[in-house]
């Protein structure tokens, strides 16, 4: 049986799985860490790549790896493909005035004009995250670091380019050297940098850069961008070096995608199903044929990783808003969720609005969080750790919210990524969202979607034509439980004091 690969280049770490191509059944796993804050040099997630494979046992024995990663990040490369400074990730939130520029500026002056404008031609309203607000940031702050700049990549696309074996001049491991035009990507990563319009009608299908708006954001366009592959496109080969030594041919490549798009095609999504994704952003997402221009900002209109539209909302503020409460109270991820399921639904009062990070949905990158309504009575642990529970919910139920206003079809809804475990997250979810909620097995679904791309690329190779494989989701617990409307009043009645 073949094997293959699937890499998650997440904000906080990578994840290597490696799986049977036929069944997919999980044969080896590896993890490692990502370093803490927002700008990063990327020779990090190389060096938790390498670390992660060598956990899951090596991928020399791998017939096709793909890479799913953390959208929108810049990776700007000089000539001799270094970066030319730390990338800055999609939850850097520096250039939140030049997304208002930019925005202002496509409207000729005028600010819901521009938003509409932007949202019709790439699918989304600009907010800090998108890589194009990053360039203009660097346009203005780094001149000289935007003079060098060669090349464009996000994430996945740099880490795929040196699997294969290229990287910059005189760097050991990238055998082959900085070939920028070896640089490649997907339609729904390429959909989230805000200069790719995934609707448009391209040379090869649907898709094509829009130049203006990276000379827009830029003030200029000469630098390459990633050929944007198929779905089961392979580009290119890995470097021995790094997977597929023991295969003849050695290890394809697989496009990659967005780690939103990757989660899609690693659940099997369908339109009416919504995946609620609690990682280190939050992403309540959903498919479609089309994607819808959201001229409020809400919803991103990206693409996923079949030639579907893949709908989001996302939050800057999830998982970590856990992880400050389990600071704040000195407690474990267990004693957390016990704590807060020891305290009432609405947490007798007491609100937390968990802008810790600023925030994007809504737009808000200056905000900061605030806590309502302390009491004597809710002045304890267990209501303290709700409130935090609840708060970050309350902003993905917002989320839903903006998708259901948009006629998304809503019929099944899937709860993953790292926070997704904490009993307390499943057993409160379904009160804030008044909805079942589905649990699916614990697993690393980014990556596995990733892989599964892998194992369509090989199967395309074999047989031009031929359908991703049909892996399984299992579903492990569907929670469903009262509505508490009484948590999200109190949420909505606070979360514009800011
Ligand atoms: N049982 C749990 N309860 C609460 N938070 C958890 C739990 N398990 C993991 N997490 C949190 O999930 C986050 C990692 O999730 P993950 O989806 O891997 O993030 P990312 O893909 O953004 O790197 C961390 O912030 C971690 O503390
Ligand atoms: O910005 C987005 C999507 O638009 C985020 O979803 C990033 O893609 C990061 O994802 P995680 O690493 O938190 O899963």
């Amino acid at each position: 049986m073949p094997l293959v690969a699937g890499v998650d280049t997440s904000t906080q770490s990578c994840k290597v799985v490696v799986r049977d191509a036929e069944t997919g059944a999980l044969v080896r796993s590896g993890s490692a860490k990502h370093p803490d804050g927002t700008a990063v040099d990327p020779r990090h997630w190389w060096d938790a790549f390498l670390a992660a494979a060598k956990e899951a046992g090596g991928l020399d024995d791998v017939a096709a790896i793909a890479v799913g990663g953390q959208q929108h990040g810049l990776v700007a490369l000089d000539a001799e493909g270094n970066v030319v400074r730390d990338a800055l990730l999609w939850n850097d939130t520096r250039s939140a005035q030049a997304a208002e520029d930019l925005v202002r500026e496509l409207g000729d002056g005028d600010r819901e004009t521009g938003a509409q404008r932007w949202a019709d031609a790439v699918g989304s309203v600009l907010v800090a995250s998108l890589t194009v607000t990053k360039l203009r940031w660097l346009r203005d702050a780094e001149p000289d670091n935007a003079a060098r700049v060669a090349a464009v990549a996000l994430p996945h696309d740099w880490l795929s380019w040196r699997i294969a074996g290229y990287g910059p001049a005189g760097d050991p491991s990238a055998p082959l050297g900085p070939q920028l035009d070896r640089l490649f990507t997907d339609r729904s990563d390429a959909s989230g940098t805000g200069y790719y319009d995934a609707e448009a009608d391209g040379p090869d299908g649907p898709g094509a850069y829009r130049l203006d708006l990276l000379r827009l954001a830029l003030g200029r366009d000469d630098v390459v961008l990633p050929r944007v592959l198929g779905p089961a496109e392979s580009g290119g080969v890995a470097h021995p070096s790094v997977a597929g030594s023991a295969v003849d041919g050695g290890a394809l490549i697989g496009p990659g995608a967005g780690d939103n798009a990757g989660a899609s095609l690693g659940l099997g999504m369908q339109p009416g199903d919504i995946a609620i994704s609690i990682g280190t952003s939050g992403v309540v997402s959903a498919v479609a044929p089309r994607r819808t221009a959201d001229g409020s900002g809400a919803i991103n209109g990206f693409a996923d990783a079949t030639g579907n539209a893949l709908m989001l909302a996302v939050t800057l503020n999830a998982a970590r808003v856990l992880d400050a409460a389990r600071t704040v109270l000195g407690c474990d991820v267990d004693e957390l969720a016990r704590l807060a399921l020891a305290a009432p639904p609405g947490s007798d009062g007491l609100v937390l609005v968990p802008y810790l990070e600023g925030e994007r949905t809504p737009n808000r990158p200056d905000a900061t969080g605030t806590l309502h309504g302390i009491r004597l009575k809710n002045s304890t642990r267990e209501h303290l750790a709700r409130a935090y529970v609840e708060g970050m919910l309350c902003g993905l139920a917002d989320g839903l919210d903006a998708l259901r206003a948009l006629d998304v079809p809503i019929d099944r809804v899937m709860l993953i990524g790292g926070a997704a475990q904490s009993p307390a997250v499943q057993q409160i979810a379904p009160q804030v969202f008044g909805l079942p909620i589905s649990v699916p097995e614990p697993g690393e679904y980014v990556a596995d979607g990733a892989a599964r791309q892998a194992a369509w690329v090989l199967a395309a190779a074999a047989n031009p034509g031929a359908e991703a494989p049909s892996w399984s989701t299992t579903i492990a617990t569907t929670l469903d439980a009262d509505a508490r409307p009484v948590v999200r009043e109190q949420y909505a009645a606070v979360r514009d004091l800011v």
